[in-house]
């Protein structure tokens, strides 16, 4: 079965590449990713991740050959509050300011949408300790530009790599797209992998 991938992201696309997977990009409209008051970050992003599988299975041009579709969602989670990609760069201060010498939570839910109508989404938990920032290390790294597209004001596979003392869980994950969910998704689906001239 053919495999589409529901995103935007350059990561995801690049994470999907790398393990020898065969698929091509749907361009899909966007989705309401407000959370609701009443839902946990947990319930938030595998939400999110399911919205996006279906509405790239909605979304796709006819004459397309039908196949699974790929949907994920990466949210940083500070005790009580998530957060997402910045506004501008004073909410990405904020973050950074918020995420220093503390430990977070990186959940990031990865859905596998099949045209039966069955659909699957696993959730992936990492830790992330990041050490003591100094005001003018953390405006050195929004200078670098790489914090304003990414969920928590960083990007560990970039300069953010810096910023992290230490992980627990999956890197792949943080990054956007937990790979050890993703290959339980595509073994459910009966998706091949290390497939060779992929990347
Ligand atoms: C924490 C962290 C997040 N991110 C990125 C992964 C995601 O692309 C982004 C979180 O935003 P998402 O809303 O999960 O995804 P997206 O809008 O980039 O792409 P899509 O079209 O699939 O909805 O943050 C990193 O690249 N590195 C990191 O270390």
């Amino acid at each position: 079965m053919h495999l589409y991938l529901a995103s935007a992201s350059p990561r995801r696309a690049e994470l999907l590449t790398q393990i020898g997977v065969r698929f091509s990009r749907l361009a899909f409209p966007g989705i309401d990713e407000t959370p609701i008051p009443t839902e946990t970050p947990a319930e938030y992003v595998q939400r999110m991740a399911r919205e996006k599988a279906l509405a790239g299975m909605a979304a796709m041009p006819a004459g397309e050959p039908p196949g699974a579709v790929l949907g994920a969602d990466t949210s940083v989670v500070l005790g009580p509050r998530i957060l997402g990609k910045p506004l501008d760069r004073d909410d990405a201060r904020t973050m950074l300011a918020a995420l220093a010498g503390q430990a977070h939570e990186v959940l990031s839910a990865v859905s596998l949408a099949l045209p039966s109508g069955q659909q699957q989404t696993l959730l992936s938990t990492t830790r992330v300790w990041f050490r003591p920032l100094a005001n003018d290390e953390i405006e050195a790294y929004l200078d670098t530009g790489e914090p304003f597209d990414k969920a928590g004001s960083y990007g560990i596979q970039g300069g953010g790599a810096l910023l992290v003392e230490q992980l627990h869980g999956s890197y792949s994950g943080v990054v956007g797209l937990p790979l050890a969910e993703t290959r339980q998704l595509l073994h459910w689906a009966k998706i091949p992998y290390w497939q060779r001239g992929t990347a």
